[in-house]
């Protein structure tokens, strides 16, 4: 079977399913952390393993541990690597590592136990400087990703991990979640390209920072359990630069881009073995994974987010005359997951700012922290990338984007979903589809797909309405909410140039009964002011403060009907513990990058660290004024910045 020809025969795949479109700003319907206190354990008590590594194919220039472990680092550079999905590869040593900061949330995750940090053994480990693997007792050697992705809509060829290199998979015992360990700056990689493997502190710091604050605010992602500055290895960026290695970790590091890269080399073989890692090791086995769910009218968004589950691998279903199987439900476990992710982005205002699909988590994880950024004033064209003139992943475009993404993933697993239930027939596997089959096959993969983008835009209205109904402290959902309080809502912080994160927050701690009457809603309205104001074209104070106490006196009613009026602390309450006081937003972060880097503050990260981990409380008692400026008015020449992809 030639992979290119389902795509060129069916051209649709290129496409959104036709009522999906693009969130557009008229019309919306297209747009403290609980610390679990456990006790940890140390580093060498944690549970390692390494499944990927053992049950997928590696590089075959080095078949072991031993002898990548033997060869000249310089003898693992930049190359193709076929057939395989990583290499075996250590990290460079690094002279006089300091560790910089521990998040403390990633010790409670991974399961480790509060002061392991200061170990040696801690240190080396997230330096680079110790593997957990020796030649006499073995252990787990590290590793490389191969992945590929397309990039601002273009095929980028191979890419892979050109400067992330896997440590070990551990297990939280307590939890019982694993997760892959690994350091990103740590060196070249047979994947490297024409780059240096190395990372700047700059950017370690955004990822440091970013990935965490994402996490407390219940967003998935990936982590970051520790920020090491090199401070011997001066990285060439725009200008010499510290590096840095941030040692991150994920449920999977597993792209999109992964499964991209072998459908371009018509590896259809390992396709299916990845496919199969996927669901058996990355999730908890086909049986896990999700049946179609109707979508009618009728569907209530409590049917759309639970669909059936429980289903036997083998068995294949058959739904309106198409029939569905596992594959089918594994593209739909990974179309969903992404689809409450990208949800979330818009619901807190975040853009990731490259969502190519090299990108993109098949876990459904927030991945790649480059340009990304926080939303300041709300404006759905805003980008955070620099270079992304066509504005191909401003804030509006980000749900149809990850469908875009998606739809690639549905092409590399478009055989095996369209198969049906010829997907385990010994010729199917053995020989590929027959001139017979193709038509059929196609037509069967088309639809899942197309399915799929209708469940995908689904879950992604969703999770996005429960969202947001929950910022706006509403406990039930309406059919008029959509239209009538958050497109209202976003047109007017559109307006009105105000800040998309204060609102919620401001609005949280505003009391009912000041917005009975016009006068004390028109009053309120300053709250949600800049320092300056407010700005947009043709409005006056008085006809901004009108708009605004409209929308108030909405709302107002709107929040009576859930919460009656006797109960508004637990409402205030209620919204501020959804509602963030702090996000690590970009002119906070480069603060941040200038003290650290230029005036040797180390405290500031911490800090910062700290609100990040616990964004909704109302103070941290670290810093009072600092802690004041970074949760008042962005000051306006600061807002909605804009950075580099070097990093
Ligand atoms: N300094 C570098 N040295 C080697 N490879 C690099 C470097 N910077 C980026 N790359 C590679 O270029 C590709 C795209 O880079 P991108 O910035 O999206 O990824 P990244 O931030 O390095 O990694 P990740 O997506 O895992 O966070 C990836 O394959 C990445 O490994």
């Amino acid at each position: 079977m030639n992979f290119r020809l389902l795509a060129a025969c069916s051209r649709n795949w290129y496409m959104f399913p036709r009522s999906f479109r693009p969130p557009s700003v008229r019309n919306r319907l297209n747009q403290m952390v609980s610390h679990l206190s456990t006790a940890g354990i140390s580093l060498a008590e944690l549970p390692k393993s390494n499944i990927f590594t053992s049950k997928l194919p590696h590089d075959p220039a080095f078949d072991t541990p031993e002898l990548s472990h033997k060869a000249p680092r310089e003898t693992l550079g930049p190359r193709m690597v076929n057939g395989a999905l990583f290499t075996y590869i250590r990290p460079e040593q690094t002279a006089e590592p300091e560790l910089l900061g521990v998040s403390s949330k990633a010790m409670n995750d991974l399961g480790l136990k509060p002061g392991e940090e200061q170990t040696s053994q801690f240190k080396a480990l997230v330096s680079g400087n110790e593997i957990w693997w020796n030649e006499e007792q073995g252990g787990i050697y590290p590793w490389a990703q191969c992945y590929g992705g397309w990039q601002f809509g273009s095929w980028a060829g191979q890419l892979g991990d050109g400067r992330a290199i896997s440590l070990f998979e551990c297990t939280n015992p307590q939890t019982n979640t694993r997760y892959e360990l690994q350091l990103k700056g740590a060196g070249k990689t047979p994947y490297s390209r024409f780059a240096d493997g190395k990372a700047v502190l700059r950017s370690s710091i955004r990822e440091y920072v970013v990935s965490e604050a994402l996490s407390a605010l219940g967003i998935p992602t990936t982590r970051a359990l520790s920020l090491t500055l090199i401070p011997n290895a001066k990285v060439l960026r725009e200008r010499l630069e510290p590096g840095a290695i941030v040692a991150r970790f994920a449920e999977t590091w597993l792209r999109i881009g992964t499964f991209d890269l072998l459908r371009v080399r018509g590896d259809r073989e390992l396709i299916r073995k990845l496919a199969t890692y996927v669901a058996e090791d990355v999730f908890s086995g086909w049986e896990s994974l999700p049946a179609i769910v109707s979508l009618g009218d009728q569907q209530s968004s409590t049917q759309i987010d639970n669909p059936r589950r429980g289903i036997p691998g083998d068995q294949v279903q058959e739904h309106q005359d198409v029939q569905e199987n596992r594959f089918a439900r594994l593209y739909r476990e990974i179309a969903r997951r992404n689809a409450k992710t990208v949800a979330a982005w818009q619901a807190y205002g975040f853009m990731n700012g490259v969502l190519n699909t090299d990108n993109t988590s098949i876990y459904g994880l927030s991945l790649d922290y480059g340009p990304f950024a926080f939303m300041d004033n709300f404006d759905p064209h805003y980008t955070p990338n620099h270079d992304d003139h066509m504005l191909r992943y401003a804030y509006r475009n980000q749900p149809s984007i990850i469908w875009w993404n998606l739809v690639r993933l549905g092409e590399s697993l478009g055989e095996l979903i369209g198969a049906g239930n010829q997907v385990d027939e010994e010729s199917f596997v053995n020989n590929g589809v027959t001139k017979e089959f193709e038509p059929e096959l196609i037509k069967r993969a088309e639809k899942v797909i197309e399915r799929v983008g209708e469940e995908f835009k689904a879950v992604f209205l969703n999770e996005y309405k429960r969202l947001m109904g929950q910022r706006l402290g509403l406990k039930t959902q309406a059919e008029s909410d959509f239209q009538i309080l958050f497109s209202d809502m976003l047109d007017t912080l559109e307006a009105l140039e105000l800040d998309f994160n204060h609102f919620f927050r401001r609005l949280s701690g505003l009391p009912l009964s000041n917005l009975e009457t016009e006068e004390g809603r028109r009053e309120a309205a300053s709250v949600f002011f800049h320092a300056e104001g407010f700005g947009g074209i043709g409005y006056t104070e008085a006809t901004a403060r009108d708009r605004i106490a409209k929308w108030l006196d909405i709302w107002r009613l709107r929040v009576l009907e859930d919460w009656g009026p006797a109960n508004d602390e637990e409402r205030q309450k209620a919204m501020k513990s959804v509602n963030p006081n702090f996000v690590p937003r970009g002119w906070i972060l480069d603060e941040v990058i200038e003290r650290v880097e230029r005036k040797g503050d180390r405290d500031i990260l911490g800090r910062v660290m700290h609100m990040s981990l616990n964004p909704f409380n109302d103070e941290w008692g670290l810093h009072n004024e600092e802690e004041e400026r970074f949760c008042g008015d962005v000051p306006k020449y600061k807002r909605a910045m804009m950075c580099s992809c070097s990093s």
